[in-house]
């Protein structure tokens, strides 16, 4: 499976009317509180969204709600994967990505064959705390030697200058959230990474 290069991580359905429209092909929808009503309302947005511009939508953490809106990917961290039926995911023909951080959180993922594996953080984030440093490119290339054929997802501070290191050391795809979405002008940043990205596409 190829993935797109450039992998936006945003909140909400509107995010992804604004900016999937310029050419992306690659989002996940990361709504960390919400009730279910108003997640349900999001998803079956984002999911008409992308559809109409063919762009692969990923559902972050609410795999049950995206298998009941017919979604076909969907993106779970460690601690999603403890509680999360696999053989229902597999079943509704969806996909998998998974994140990783350390050793062992990559053999309970690729005991789980997933349809991709994500590291992180590359970078120091500000999006939210996290528990491990940065994990530096080097550590891209250990991963990639160890995940291939399976693409794998860079994460975490990454911004355009950051991409030739984070794509020579082996990442397939590079998610990003905060230099696109906290950014003066989000859609000229975003135009940024699509040009940026054109030569691993
Ligand atoms: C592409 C990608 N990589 C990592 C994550 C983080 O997932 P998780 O560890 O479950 O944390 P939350 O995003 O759910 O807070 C991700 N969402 N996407
Ligand atoms: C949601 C998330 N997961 C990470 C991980 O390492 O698993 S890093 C991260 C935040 C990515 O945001 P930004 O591009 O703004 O740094
Ligand atoms: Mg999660």
């Amino acid at each position: 499976m190829k993935l797109d290069p450039f992998y936006l991580i945003v909140d909400s359905a509107a995010w992804i009317e604004r900016l999937v429209p310029l050419g992306l092909k690659l989002v996940q929808l990361r709504i960390k509180t919400m009730h279910e009503a108003g997640l349900r309302t999001e998803i079956r947005k984002a999911k008409a969204l992308c559809a109409r511009h063919r762009c692969q939508l990923i559902v972050n953490d609410h795999w049950r709600l995206a298998i009941e809106e017919g979604c076909d990917f969907v993106h779970l961290g460690q601690e999603d994967l403890q509680t999360a039926d696999r053989s229902q995911i597999r079943a509704a023909g969806m996909r998998l990505g998974l994140s990783t951080h350390d050793n062992i959180e990559l053999e309970t993922a690729m005991a789980a064959e997933p349809d991709y594996i994500a590291l992180g953080p590359v970078y120091p984030t500000i999006l939210k705390k996290m528990k491990w440093a940065p994990q530096g490119v080097e550590r891209i290339s250990e991963w990639k030697r160890r995940v291939a054929p399976i693409p794998l997802v860079a994460i975490g501070g990454l911004n355009p200058d950051r991409l030739d290191g984070v794509f020579a050391a082996g990442a397939d795809s590079a998610a990003v959230v905060t230099d696109i979405t906290l950014n003066a002008d989000p859609e000229a940043r975003a135009r940024k990474w699509i040009e940026k990205t054109d030569q691993w596409r």
